[in-house]
């Protein structure tokens, strides 16, 4: 058992609990203070557990530190602690999983570059609590949460415990033989995909699997996935502006065919409005941004602070509280205090622009509520800051 000179309970409010580059635990919630605290223990655990791993399996050095995973954006730790053991609990496992890019031969001897390919990095259980069913309690806990399934898991050097393991709780036994230090099982590239070339005849089309893995034979691999990356941005943009859209908008008929329809000045054409998440045409990130920038006409929409990122954007404060040619303030009597005139009685219709130009004429004085021309006077509070 893995004991330290600090209780582990607060960190461990549940048996098993994942943590990610900040070197927090997922269920942290605390301030600032606390934060720095419980970073502090995380590494210390991480990088005792990851230093007893890398002894069990007599590597030179550790595969986990809390640095190393600080700096990966894509590696999660599940750590199995006993709290109730010894005097501040204990932790007794680590299973460390990540996303890799690995180029990999495929049962036919093909080389294959899988993207984002689930891996298995590093797995410990204490000598003390070997074979007792706690590797496979924190092996089922990551499969659940990554949605991951064994066979699509690549393994980065496995020892004989662990190839032991695989056997015994998922029976995986045939591998594919690889040149590099990866281990993967027959069944790793089960998919229609690979197993065919080509799916619904679109050969070079790539393929997201239930794993999460990115299969493609295509040259330009990395512009693809910068693409893919932009591709998604913008439709989580587009999405967004289009459902504002659709709020507002009443649908408008079919347009009938015109043999020169006339130049509108719309924002940039929206996604097709389909419920099949297809990746957009690709467009720049400027085109997006000339939806809510200046060159548009009116939108339909209002922008609100989550799109401008503007902080408290209000509309028709302003025009509410500003004086205009309908609203006078006298501040001579009483310095908070103001006067607003409806200058047209209440209910009555504009019958002539002569009667609406009386406006301007109306005086503050009145009785009764009325002004002497007897119309309605309304007086209120206002705040100094208008
Ligand atoms: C990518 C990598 O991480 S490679 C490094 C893997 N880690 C190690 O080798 C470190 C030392 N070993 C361990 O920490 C553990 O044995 C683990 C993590 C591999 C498995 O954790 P455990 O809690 O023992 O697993 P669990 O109890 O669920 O399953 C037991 C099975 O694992 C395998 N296993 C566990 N310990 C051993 C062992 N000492 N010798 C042989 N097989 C073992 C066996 O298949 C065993 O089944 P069995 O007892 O019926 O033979």
């Amino acid at each position: 058992m893995v004991e330290f000179r600090f209780d582990i309970k607060p960190l461990f409010p549940q048996p098993i609990i994942k943590v990610a580059s900040n070197l927090l635990p997922h269920t942290f919630r605390g301030d600032r203070r606390q934060c720095l605290d419980a970073t502090s223990k995380m590494s210390e655990i991480i990088d005792r557990l990851g230093q007893l791993s890398a002894i069990s399996q007599g590597l030179n050095k550790p595969v986990t530190t809390a640095q190393r995973l600080r700096m990966s954006e894509n590696q999660t730790i599940y750590l199995l602690a006993d709290t109730e053991a010894g005097h501040n609990g204990a932790v007794i496992g680590l299973l460390k999983v990540g996303t890799k890019d690995l180029y990999l031969f495929d049962e036919k001897g093909q080389t294959r570059k899988m993207e984002q390919s689930p891996s298995i990095l590093d797995f410990y259980v204490h000598e003390s609590r070997q074979r007792a069913g706690l590797g496979k309690r924190l092996f089922e806990t990551m499969l659940n949460e990554e949605h991951w399934t064994p066979v699509k898991c690549s393994v980065d050097r496995p020892s004989e415990k662990l190839l032991g393991f695989l056997r015994k709780h998922y029976g995986l036994v045939r591998t594919i033989p690889q040149a590099n230090n990866f281990v993967l099982y027959e069944g790793f590239f089960g998919d229609e995909a690979s197993q065919n070339g080509s799916r619904n005849g679109h050969a070079a089309s790539p393929e997201r699997t239930k794993n999460g893995l990115h299969i493609t034979d295509r040259g330009n691999e990395i512009a693809d996935i910068a693409e893919q990356l932009q591709m998604q941005h913008l439709q989580a943009v587009e999405n967004h502006i289009e459902y504002e859209l659709e709020q507002e908008q009443e649908p408008e008929p079919e347009p009938e065919p015109e043999p020169e329809p006339e130049e509108v000045i719309t924002p940039p054409t929206p996604p097709p409005k389909s419920k099949t998440p297809t990746p957009p045409k690709v467009r720049s990130p400027e085109a997006a941004e000339s939806i809510i920038g200046d060159n548009r006409r009116a939108p339909a929409f209002q922008l609100s602070k989550q799109h401008t990122g503007m902080k408290n954007r209000s509309f028709g404060v302003g025009m509410a509280v500003m004086p205009t040619g309908k609203m006078e303030f006298n501040q001579e009597e009483r310095e908070d205090f103001g006067v607003v005139k409806i200058n047209r009685p209440l209910g009555n219709e504009i019958t002539s622009p002569v009667q609406d130009n009386t406006d301007a004429m109306s005086t503050v004085s009145s009785t009764g509520g009325l002004t002497d021309q007897g119309y309605n006077d309304l007086k209120f509070y206002h705040n100094k800051l208008w």
